[in-house]
């Protein structure tokens, strides 16, 4: 998902810094006080091309459309450093903005641009093929909602040149962010958004994001944006590694150094790995709907994930002697009522539907680890008493894990699943506020948040995940790591990462459910 362009150095914490618009301007300012005239915008093309010939090494045409300010500036200077470095390659750019209009650096990259010998076009030739490449420098971190007022020439004439980008047929390289993203949430510009091909782009996308690396890149509708995301950090992290001139808004989870599964000890036994006990899966005799696959998808998933011991606790007391045998032998079947709630991580809505409402009250006060899926998430954005027990549990120095997706969310936020979207990190920080606890919003980029800590973007997955059966993994995967004794923000985190991971890894042969997937965990 994220490659480094550069001999960028790793940060010591753990997770890549995201840095939003407003801290990377200060970065920018404090790096570029220290550097002579013109030079980041001389690296950020330098770059970029090089970037250019490395994803597309065969391209008889580049073709850059630059915007009007500095991202288009970085495009200017990518087009003169393509010159030199392709002399036989067409190097093509299409402006907005006429030179004199341009602010200073761009000014003088447009110069060397013309300098270099670059061809000016008005638009994208026709011609290009699916080996060339076209570039994208028309806006970057600069967007700005411009709905409002009457559209100017350079409006038009940015979304005519944006619409030939959106729509090219050859590779697409951005200049540090997809134009009409918005690099803190991820999230277009209406008036700026894909229109011809709104979820995914025909052709294969990179991004080489500069100096920083901004949330938007990698949640919301950043991912599919975006594509490919290169950073180079223009030589920043090495002049100024400990103590960047402003705080990141999140963290990029990586994948673990130690791999994917801790060495056991050999002493250990089932106790050292912690009784995850799953409470859900409404049964058939309640409404006519069974809802029981949901649980036995988070059992089965804190299984093979690892866990000392599982129980799992339907409700489903009308079929009750059909489930005196479990299908997996070491799934342990429990009466919701004859579980003890005192000790174990309690996965707790998976498939609950309406029964899961009258054992809230029991969980929310009992469990010392507890996992909220699903129904149990709906019930407590209608309750307020269920919401006041699930807001005093820190105080008693209990846990909880909120596992929503957006629409959940936006019920317990008590708005609209637009809103939620609309800054992911926002929503999560205020769902861990409101109820004290950890939340995961699921969906592009997963976002984890706590109170009193930076929130996570998780950089797994893809869209295989997008079926049903998928959460009800998560929730038990985040049971089971929970249960080894982490705290819940690295239980969080971890199951998040694992769960894309297994999906960015899936063998194309296997065919993909969420039963296989919790199966292939082990
Ligand atoms: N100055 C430098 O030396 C460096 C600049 N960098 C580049 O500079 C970019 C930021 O430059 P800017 O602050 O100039 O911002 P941008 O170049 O992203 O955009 C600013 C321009 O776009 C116009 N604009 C904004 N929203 C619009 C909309 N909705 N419709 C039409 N026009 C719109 C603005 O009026 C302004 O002219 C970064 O993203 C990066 O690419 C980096 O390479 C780092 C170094």
């Amino acid at each position: 998902m994220l490659r480094i362009a550069s001999d960028t150095t790793p940060t010591s914490a753990p997770g890549w810094p995201l840095f939003d618009t407003a801290a990377t301007r200060r970065i920018e300012q404090d790096y570029a006080r220290q550097l002579p005239t013109h030079t980041l915008m001389q690296r950020a093309g330098l770059a970029v091309a090089r970037l250019a010939m490395a994803i597309a090494p065969h391209a008889q045409r580049i073709w850059i459309a630059c915007g009007p300010g500095n991202n288009g500036g970085d495009g200017f200077e990518a087009a003169a450093q393509l010159k030199a470095l392709r002399p036989l390659s067409q190097v093509l750019v299409s402006e907005v903005r006429a030179p004199q209009h341009l602010p200073a650096d761009a000014k003088a990259s447009w110069l060397r641009a013309q300098a270099a010998g670059v061809q000016w076009v008005e638009q994208c030739p026709e011609y290009m093929g699916a080996q060339d490449l076209c570039i994208d420098a028309l806006l970057g971190i600069g967007l700005q909602d411009k709905s409002t007022t009457k559209p100017n020439t350079d409006q038009r004439r940015l979304l005519q040149l944006l619409q030939q980008v959106q729509r090219s047929s050859c590779p697409v390289l951005c200049v540090d962010i997809a134009s009409g993203l918005n690099a803190d949430t991820g999230q277009y510009l209406t008036e700026l958004a894909p229109t011809a091909v709104p979820e995914h782009h025909p052709s294969p996308r990179h991004t080489l994001a500069l100096l920083t690396l901004h949330p938007g890149l990698f949640t919301s509708q950043g991912r599919d944006a975006c594509g490919q995301v290169w950073w180079d950090d223009l030589g920043y992290s090495t002049w100024n590694a400990q103590t960047p001139a402003a705080a990141p808004a999140a963290r990029l989870s990586t994948r673990p150094t130690s791999g994917s599964q801790p060495a056991r000890p050999h002493s250990s036994h089932k106790g050292s790995y912690g009784d995850v006990v799953i409470l859900g899966g409404e049964g058939l005799g309640h409404r006519g709907l069974s809802m029981t696959g949901a649980a036995w998808l988070a059992a089965l998933t804190a299984l093979h994930a690892g866990a000392g011991r599982v129980m799992l606790a339907l409700l489903d007391a009308e079929h009750r002697t059909d489930q005196a045998i479990s299908p997996w032998p070491e799934i342990m079947l429990r009466q919701p009522q004859a579980q003890d709630w005192h000790s174990a991580t309690v996965v707790c809505g998976c498939g609950g539907g309406q029964a899961i409402e009258p054992w809230l009250p029991t969980v929310l006060q009992q469990a010392p680890r507890l996992v909220l899926d699903a129904d149990a998430l709906n019930a407590i954005s209608q309750s307020a008493s269920l919401a006041k027990l699930l807001c005093s549990r820190a105080t008693r120095q209990q846990s909880a894990i909120l596992t929503p997706h957006p629409l959940e969310a936006a019920r317990l936020l008590k708005t609209d699943t637009q809103s939620v979207q609309a800054d992911r990190l926002r929503a999560a920080s205020a769902l861990a506020q409101q109820f004290q606890c950890t939340a995961l919003l699921k969906g592009s980029g997963t976002v984890i948040a706590s109170p009193a800590s930076t929130p996570w973007i998780n950089s797994s997955g893809n869209a295989l995940l997008a079926r049903g059966g998928t959460g009800d993994v998560l929730a038990g995967l985040t049971g089971a790591i929970w249960a080894t004794g982490c705290t819940a923000e690295q239980a969080a985190v971890q199951a998040a990462f694992r769960h894309g991971q297994l999906a960015d890894e899936w063998p194309a042969h296997i065919p993909f459910s969420a039963s296989v997937l919790a199966m292939h965990l082990g």
